[in-house]
């Protein structure tokens, strides 16, 4: 198994919760309810790595790959992204954190206080009954300050022990507003410069003179120069206002409480709370590929229309047309797909033939995360394998990162470096293929195992059968979820949650009455 320290986290996801609001049945309903169809999952993707989830129908799989993607705002949780820098993207939440600094301190505070209160109420109950009831408003109270806490280290990191809030603000916003100016001045030059080799590219294509395609391009060049000026001097501003953040630290020099926050400074983007033209400006590198390819392709587009329609949305090629086109018969090739398909329409191709148009479409933006959504479930055994094997090849050649779902166990085995397992809202086990399929720990993880089809005559394994249908994700059982149908459910299943914890390296599950702990490493 390859070293934790050694992978790069892509995305770090924390308590994520997407509850959908369920309408009203009588105008004498009190109660709003909620579909929990994300009930609080945290686990972290790591670059380069296909993560399988799999899970009964309706358990939340595809609304978890959808969450992520921020094709459904997320009701609660942090999804912190790693694949650009966070100066790249300059949030707008961070803009307001660092405006409203001493007010956020203060909201802190009370948080904080409420929970010591709420943590000596619970010290001092009796009972184990009183704690199962209390548990729950402690754990949520912790949960709201520590969210407070980590908006405010995320950005300051250790000025979070500074008594001059006021300064930290104004200070910190400086470099803010000089990093969303310098932004804004690279996307100028890029375009710009796009734009030039359009026309270069163009004229030399026409095979004018050299002093004609000069004096064409005269009036784009100044622009290109008095473009690269204006990145230089915004280079510099920004510069100076870091520089004025590293002065202020020297102050700090040696103060250990000050190292302790300043290790809670994160590089990550919280996608949860980017606006929608933030998150416009990520899409590219999120993207998603559809279990049904009819059904998500334009009828009235041609092939390359289709793998056209995100490039232009992304201004990818500025005006440069050849350029692009170039660049479609290229990702064709490599998802398989023959030259001369470009002008066909999706009606014109087979299943398997569809979902490469779905993954030239998608994989033509070069994403760093993909979320495939029973990519393969509606194929045929035969061209299942190709396509999986396609976004294989793919993933090595890009570095691309996989959320493979899929409720097919064997697939899902084939392609994931690791597995989650989701059982109504919530991840119920995490590890290694290899260690899931050797000594799963949960009970629902040993009976979906069990289930799997084999053509081992001699295997005499006996499947276990979940009982009873998966309860309703609105009113979900208390405690463990599971404890309705699992074998093993006793008294403490049906009151307390059970945590979920790291058991051996890498191997996380939740549940009270863990299977086959001591057999795996
Ligand atoms: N847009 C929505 N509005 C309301 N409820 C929704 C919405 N999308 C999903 N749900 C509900 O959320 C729960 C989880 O659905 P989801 O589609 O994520 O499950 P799934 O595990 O992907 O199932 P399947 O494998 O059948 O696709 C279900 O109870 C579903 O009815």
């Amino acid at each position: 198994m390859e070293n934790k320290k050694d992978k790069k986290v892509l995305l770090r996801i924390s308590n994520l919760k997407q509850y959908f609001e369920v309408k009203k049945t009588s105008m004498f309903q009190k109660e709003q309810l909620y579909v929990k169809a994300n009930d609080g999952i945290s686990l972290d993707i790591y670059e380069g790595e296909t993560f399988g989830l799999v899970g009964e129908s309706g358990c939340g799989k595809s609304t978890f790959g959808r969450s992520l993607l921020q094709l459904y705002k997320q009701t609660d949780g942090r999804t912190m992204y790693y694949g650009r820098p966070l100066d790249e993207i300059a949030p707008r939440y961070m803009e307001e954190t660092l405006k409203n600094l001493p007010a956020k301190m203060k909201a802190l505070e009370a948080h904080q206080a409420k929970v010591e209160l709420l943590q000596k109420e619970y010290d001092n109950l009796k009972t184990d009954e009183e704690k199962y009831t209390m548990h729950g408003k402690l754990k949520e109270a912790k949960k709201i300050a520590n969210d407070a806490f980590l908006d405010i280290a995320q950005v300051i990191g250790g000025f979070y022990i500074s008594k001059d809030l006021g300064k930290v603000s104004a200070t910190f916003l400086k470099e803010y507003h000089a990093n969303v100016a310098l932004c804004i001045a690279k996307e100028e030059l890029r375009k710009l410069e796009s734009e030039f080799e359009a026309i270069k590219a163009e004229k030399e294509e026409k095979k004018v003179s050299k002093s004609e395609i000069d004096a064409a391009l005269a009036k784009n060049k100044a622009k290109v120069d008095a473009a690269k000026k204006d990145v230089e001097t915004k280079q510099e501003i920004f510069n100076a206002a870091k520089q004025e953040i590293d002065a202020m630290k020297k102050d700090y020099a040696g103060n250990a409480e000050f190292d302790k926050y300043e290790t809670y400074l994160d590089e990550g983007v919280d996608l949860a709370r980017l606006t929608e033209e933030e998150i416009r400006r990520l899409r590219k590198d999120l993207q998603l590929i559809f279990q049904d390819p009819y059904s998500s392709l334009n009828p009235r587009m041609s092939v390359g229309q289709i793998i056209g329609e995100g490039l232009n949305a992304h201004k990818v090629f500025h005006k440069n047309k050849d350029k692009m086109q170039d660049y479609i018969m290229q990702v064709m090739e490599d998802c398989g797909l023959a030259p001369y398909m470009v002008h066909r329409y999706p009606h014109q191709f087979s299943g398997g033939q569809r979902q490469r148009i779905g993954i030239a479409r998608s994989l033509a933006l070069k994403p760093k995360f993909v979320v495939c959504d029973e990519a393969v479930s509606a194929l045929d055994v035969s061209i299942q394998s190709q396509i999986i094997n396609l976004l294989l090849d793919l993933k090595e050649k890009e570095n691309l990162t996989y959320l493979f779902i899929s409720h097919d166990l064997s697939v899902i085995k084939y392609i994931s470096d690791r597995i989650g397992v989701m059982y109504l809202g919530n991840m119920v086990e995490l590890a290694t293929t290899t260690d899931l399929f050797a000594a799963p720990m949960h009970p629902y993880t040993e009976a979906l195992l069990s289930a799997i089809p084999t053509t081992d005559v001699d295997d005499k394994k006996e499947t276990i059968l979940i009982e009873g249908d998966i309860p309703s994700p609105i009113k979900p059982p208390t405690g463990c979820k599971f404890h309705t149908r699992c074998q093993y459910c006793t008294d403490i299943c049906k009151k307390v949650v059970p945590e979920f914890e790291e058991v051996t390296p890498g191997h996380f599950v939740a549940c009270h009455h863990k299977r086959n702990v001591v057999e795996s490493k």
